[in-house]
């Protein structure tokens, strides 16, 4: 059966994609939890939803069916007996496995259709949404100050991170900080109860439970048999190993390029600076480059008696020319490598391109030197607006989950 997941590539036509519209939950930061919620500013909603809405159009424009996270969810959840197991698992998750605002959480999240009810979830439930019965002392005294039952999920439109499509198959995954933990359930719910993947013969090379953590901005499908990933602030060497045992056990990737970044906010993932455009040709931040364009990687292959063996290499082109047998590699860096234009674009995701055909992307209108850059690579840029969408600190690849690529030629 041919799965309705395939992505052989980075760069290969796009033909169906997933994201999610901002919605309110936007609207439940506020500056105390700012830092917590894993944002840098608040957007500001209408024109962030206007911003994403001409996002999705240049998509379709060019030829992708567009997905919403929130009706791919819904429709997973038409079953009532899922619903309920669904909201079980996702008040739990919020910190209520059971007592009086379980309850009450429970019965007001039924009392809403079951889209108003997914909006409702990831747009977080206040307090006084509420009238719980019984509260214990805890519940009542505790975090008294603190407006939210369930926290909002304001992460929620960068639906590169929750899972990651490698091959016809899928990694859910167990997500670093709490903020967006809970995110994951949805995919293991549209995977496993949405009629167009459910019993389809998706592949989870690795799910949401683990303890290893893993998000989607580090995992990049270079080509059908190899994949690079960010050993960042995000995905854990664990992580790595344990995906790397079952793709090399199961699928056909043979190669896994682990690539040490920093492990800071501006770089949470490995797309932040670098992302593949073309057969032969990336974005690059320079910081991760050390002297000569070295990097630290750890190159992952199966090996004859079952074990994986690792080789460090440190030439970023080399490697990559091995791994894509390519006879060279164009390195395009971020803001011309200026000192200070590099470092100004890269925190609005100027290294964050998104590549929906060989050599054609979707970027910020904002990082003007580097689409400039690009363009003089022989690029095909298609720039979006960008001035709200870009506070939640990610770009085109991380707004995006690529569902179905065409393969290359
Ligand atoms: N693939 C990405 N680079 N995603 C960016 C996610 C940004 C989000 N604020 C976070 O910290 O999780």
């Amino acid at each position: 059966m041919q799965s309705p997941i395939h992505v052989t590539s980075e760069i290969g036509k796009l033909k169906t994609v997933m994201l999610h519209r901002p919605g309110k939950e936007i609207e439940n930061v506020y500056p105390d939890i700012l830092h917590r919620m894993l944002v840098d500013d608040i957007p500001y909603l209408p024109i962030a939803q206007e911003e994403h809405d001409l996002f999705a159009q240049t998509l379709r424009d060019n030829g992708a069916e567009v997905l919403y996270l929130e009706d791919l969810l819904t429709d997973a959840l038409a079953d009532n007996g899922i619903k309920e197991e669904f909201l079980e698992k996702i008040i739990a998750e919020s910190g209520y496995a059971a007592g009086a605002i379980h309850d009450g959480l429970k019965e007001y999240l039924l009392s809403f259709n079951t889209k108003d009810m997914v909006d409702k979830i990831i747009a977080g439930v206040r307090k006084d949404e509420i009238k719980t019965k019984h509260a214990s002392l805890a519940e009542l005294a505790e975090d008294r100050d603190y407006p939210f039952y369930m926290d909002p999920m304001p992460n929620a439109y960068f639906t590169r991170d929750q899972q990651a499509c490698i091959g016809d198959g899928i990694t859910i995954n167990h997500m670093t900080f709490k903020a967006r933990q809970r995110e994951s359930l949805f995919t293991e719910y549209i995977i496993n109860h949405n009629k167009r993947f459910a019993d389809k013969g998706v592949e989870v090379w690795r799910n949401r439970y683990p303890e290893g953590r893993i998000e989607g901005g580090d995992e990049l499908v270079l080509s059908d048999h190899v994949l690079a990933i960010g050993i960042s602030q995000r995905t854990s060497a664990k992580a790595i190993t344990e995906l790397a045992e079952s793709l090399f056990e199961k699928s056909n990737y043979d190669t896994v390029i682990a690539i040490h970044i920093p492990h800071n906010h501006a770089m949470m993932h490995l797309d932040t600076v670098f992302t593949m455009i073309n057969y032969d040709q990336f974005t690059v931040h320079p910081a991760i480059l050390r002297d000569g364009g070295h990097v630290d990687a750890y190159i992952m292959h199966p090996s004859s008696n079952g074990e994986i063996s690792i080789t460090h290499e440190t030439n970023l082109k080399e490697i990559l020319k091995k791994a894509l047998d390519k006879p060279e590699i164009d390195l395009i860096p971020t803001g011309g490598g200026d000192p200070i234009i590099a470092p100004r674009e890269q925190w609005n995701d100027g290294s964050n391109t998104l590549a929906i055909a060989p050599g054609v992307v979707v970027t910020y209108d904002r990082n003007y030197v580097s689409n400039d850059l690009l363009r003089k690579h022989g690029i095909l840029v298609h720039e979006v607006r960008s001035s709200e969408l870009s506070r939640g600190r990610g770009g085109p690849r991380c707004m995006s989950c690529p569902i179905v690529r065409e393969d290359l030629k």
